[in-house]
């Protein structure tokens, strides 16, 4: 087959490790038989650099005739005091609002071989994790009203956190959907007892896990979700929650798994189009050093060729490699322990590359 993928790195180690994933997939394309066509287009503070915006109305279009898009990260030190419509972010948050992505896929699962890099203590994670964070990602505070003004004590700046019920109900409805197909537990955590929005967050879960009585449904507040991320995080299966409670709590789950490095992300529409992403940041602090971790953009692309174009074999060989290049000691410097072999972002990318077979 025949598939378009729109290929947008943005800034900072974006570039390295989507430079190293799209080797993965022509890798996949050799194996079995596709053709990638990839369309680059720059997004972020690149693209405020070159074209004075954070995104084009063109990338748009690009990705709206792609089967899925493919993106590093966006953001830095450099663009941080531009306004809030030029900053690089805002791209990325176009394409999310754009297409409609509501629904922020973010898995957490402790690799074998990874297990002692937890900053866990071994019997917090002797049972594994295993957790699927699903965030809302176009509702709330992000993409509700607003602004500066003028308040009671001088200048102030406003967020709103508004969610409808429709944008609720949706994600919940893809959350419940996910858990039949894993352990059945909905861990729904919100912030009910003191937000308006939480209640309804709350009162509208509820409703939709009427239609879905195999699956156990709790809630939680997002305090003491904090709290159990940390102290029994194998109790978890499914979580659901709002777009800055997510944002939050994936990089927490993240990081009890080894390293935020390591972590993909997957954000689709109700017609199954997606973005897939790391979930870590441009990382300033070691941009241009050649040694960020791409293995979770490796992990990205199992996402976008299982969810995205239902390539399940094609996918499952991704996953092979990437255990594989952990079991054979590879790391890069997020991951590396004593014993280990320290390599490079381009070292890493060829090992795992090197493994991914039929
Ligand atoms: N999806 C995105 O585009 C996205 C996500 C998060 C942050 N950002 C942006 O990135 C910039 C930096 O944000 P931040 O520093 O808060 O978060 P970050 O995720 O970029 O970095 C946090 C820490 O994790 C480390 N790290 C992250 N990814 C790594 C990797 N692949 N390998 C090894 N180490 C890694 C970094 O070195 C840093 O110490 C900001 O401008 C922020 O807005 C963008
Ligand atoms: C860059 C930023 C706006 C973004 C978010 O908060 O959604 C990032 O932190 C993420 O996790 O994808
Ligand atoms: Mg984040």
């Amino acid at each position: 087959m025949n598939y378009k993928i729109a290929v947008i790195p943005g800034d900072g180690i974006g570039v390295d490790v989507i430079n190293e994933a799209v080797k993965a997939l022509d890798k996949i394309g050799e194996l079995y038989g596709h053709t990638f066509q990839y369309e680059y287009r720059l997004v972020g503070g690149c693209c405020v650099d070159a074209y004075g915006v954070p995104i084009q109305d063109e990338t748009i279009d690009v990705c709206r005739n792609s089967d899925a898009i493919l993106f590093g990260a966006a953001g830095g030190p450099k663009w941080d005091n531009l306004p809030f419509e030029l900053r690089p972010e805002r791209g990325l948050g176009r394409l999310r609002k754009e297409f409609n992505l509501f629904a922020n896929l973010r898995p957490s699962k402790i690799y074998e071989d990874l297990k002692e890099k937890s900053p866990l203590k071994n019997r917090v994670i002797e049972k594994g994790v295993d957790i699927m964070l699903i965030r809302d990602l176009t509702g709330g505070i992000y993409f509700s009203e607003k602004g500066n003004r003028i308040g009671k004590y001088g200048e102030e700046a406003y967020d709103v956190e508004c969610y409808s019920k429709f944008e609720v109900e949706r994600v919940a409805r893809k959350a419940f959907e996910i858990a039949m197909g894993r352990k059945k537990l909905v861990t729904s955590v919100d912030k009910s007892n003191a937000l308006f929005s939480g209640k309804l967050w709350r009162d509208t879960v509820a409703e939709v896990a009427k239609d879905f009585p195999e699956v156990r449904l709790e809630n939680m507040l997002v305090d003491k979700a904090a709290m159990e991320i940390a102290c029994n995080p194998s109790r978890f299966d499914v979580i659901l929650t709002t777009s800055i409670f997510g944002d939050i709590l994936s990089d927490e789950a993240g990081v009890t798994t080894g390293s935020v490095g390591m972590l993909p992300s997957a954000a689709i529409n109700e017609k199954g189009f997606g973005l897939y992403e790391p979930i870590h940041g441009t990382a300033p602090d070691i941009a241009g050093m050649g040694i960020a971790n791409p293995l979770a953009s490796f992990a990205a692309v199992e996402m976008l060729l299982r969810i995205g174009l239902g390539l399940d074999e094609e996918a499952a060989a991704i996953d092979r490699a990437i255990n594989k290049v952990l079991h054979d000691g590879y790391r890069t410097g997020d991951i590396f322990m004593e014993g280990n072999t320290k390599v490079t972002t381009a070292e890493m990318g060829a090992h795992t590359v090197e493994r991914i077979t039929k």
